[in-house]
């Protein structure tokens, strides 16, 4: 990363705050080039927002950071690649609308499968991906990659599209989220455009289409995607979806759309374990230039356990803050600069926590939980609960037992390996956890 840049971000963070910087100004990548500074943003939507609202900022505090003035160019693409002609002049897309029939692709340049780091959580939803991109239309239609946020979904979506381009330029790929679908049909039934509306998204090779419960509730959207869906299903072009949990789950979504998702494939993709979010910790340091050692990475990923966006932030904060300081991110800088971040992600995963989670969720008694009995409708949870207590806190197996009314180690080995099983052969058990998780340490 750019030195500049770096020394720009620092100052920028205790402008904006952190929200505001990891969504707009971290996914940017710098490159120096004589005295000009080149800003490369994912896709156009957000070269068009940090125009509008951070350019003028950046460029005086560049003038003051160095004492003289920079050129200040913005472009779509990454830093590594120099972007292709059709990618370093993008038609810019307002917000909510969808890119016009010229297919400007809109995809972000720095998801691709190299920077995805592989783990048992999403080695399927990778390679699912992989063979669509590989085979448009064909291998899997609609693949539908869905799971708790932050996890990686629309990173591999981006991929999915990134290598259909590669392998065939002028594949014509059209990434959206939800809202920008609902709000594009919204705007065409406003200016009674939907012949345009309709031609627009069934002229594309593939159609990706991020967060779809998003249309939960909204009939009208359903119905249109609905239609979308079939036209482009039968003429094999690919539908790539996500969605934060199993279709078939969420309410509001009509019976005959769920069941064309799961006409193809759905994937789901899960918090990833210690080993690979430690990986993708390092991939992604050496993604964006920061030195950190491997110890820095294993307590960042034993302590933060949420999901890899938060990993990532933690990362972001940690780079900004030994810039600033001109420190080096050591365990023990890491330690004192996140304590706080740190100290929220350990608060809620005790056992105590788990149990009154777990029980809350499942509206059972904390004390029947913890009690010798065995329903049903108290072993299932408080296997539950054992198993989570043994993913998310560092106690050995005695000691949940212990706490869980001085049951035996092997009893709570036994619950591990069934609520193990069971994530792997129920979706609704695999939501739960997930659940679990999202509650437990977001
Ligand atoms: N396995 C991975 N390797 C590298 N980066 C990852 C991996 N998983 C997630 N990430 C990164 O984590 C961040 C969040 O991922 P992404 O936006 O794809 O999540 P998501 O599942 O689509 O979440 P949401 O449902 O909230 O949109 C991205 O910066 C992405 O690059």
């Amino acid at each position: 990363m750019s030195d500049l840049w770096r020394r720009c971000l620092a100052h920028l963070e205790s402008e904006l705050g952190a929200e505001e910087l990891h969504t707009w100004l971290m996914p940017l990548q710098a490159r120096e080039e004589g005295s000009a500074l080149i800003l490369y943003a994912p896709n156009p939507y957000t070269l068009d927002t940090v125009r509008n609202r951070y350019l003028a900022r950046i460029g005086t505090l560049l003038e003051q950071l160095d004492g003289h003035a920079h050129e200040l160019r913005l472009e779509v693409g990454s830093s590594a690649k120099r972007p292709g002609k059709a990618a370093a002049t993008p038609r810019p897309s307002a917000a909510g609308e969808a890119p016009a029939a010229s297919h400007v692709h809109n995809l972000d340049a720095h998801y691709t499968f190299d920077t995805f780091v592989e783990g048992k959580s999403n080695q399927l939803g990778k390679a699912a991906a992989m063979q669509v991109a590989m085979n448009p239309g064909r291998a899997y239609n609609p693949l539908l990659l869905y799971g708790g946020t932050g996890l990686g979904k629309t990173h591999l979506m981006h991929a999915a599209g990134n290598l259909m381009r590669e392998r065939d330029p002028d594949c014509k790929v059209l990434y959206l989220r939800s809202e920008q679908f609902v709000g594009s049909m919204i705007e065409a039934l406003r200016t009674k455009s939907m012949d345009e509306f309709k031609r627009r998204f069934r002229s594309v090779d593939a159609l990706l289409i991020d967060d779809i419960q998003f249309f939960a509730g909204k009939d009208t959207t359903q119905e249109e995607f609905f239609h979308t869906f079939n036209a482009l299903f039968e003429a094999k072009q690919q539908i790539i979806l996500t969605c934060d949990r199993y279709p078939k789950e969420v309410d509001k979504l009509e019976p005959r759309l769920k069941s064309r998702l799961g006409w193809g494939l759905s994937v789901a993709i899960e918090p990833p374990d210690f080993e690979t979010r430690a990986a993708i910790l390092l991939a992604k340091a050496q993604e964006k230039g920061v030195a950190i050692g491997e110890d820095v990475a294993m307590l960042l990923a034993k302590r933060i356990r949420s999901n890899v966006r938060d990993l990532e932030g933690a990362l972001n904060t940690l780079a900004a803050r030994a810039n600033f300081y001109g420190k080096p991110i050591t365990v023990a800088f890491a330690e004192e600069t996140l304590r706080d971040l740190l100290a929220t992600h350990a608060q809620a995963v005790t056992v105590p926590n788990i149990q009154k989670t777990v029980a809350d969720y499942y509206q059972v008694r904390l004390q029947d939980l913890l009690s010798k009995r065995r329903v049903r409708s108290l072993a299932r949870p408080r296997q539950i609960a054992m198993a989570l207590s043994k993913e998310l806190t560092e106690h050995s197996l005695p000691e949940i037992g212990e706490a869980f009314g001085g049951r035996d180690h092997t009893t709570v080995l036994h619950a591990c390996r069934t609520i193990k099983k069971l994530r792997e052969a129920d979706p609704r058990m695999r939501q739960d956890w997930e659940q679990f998780i999202r509650i437990l340490t977001g």
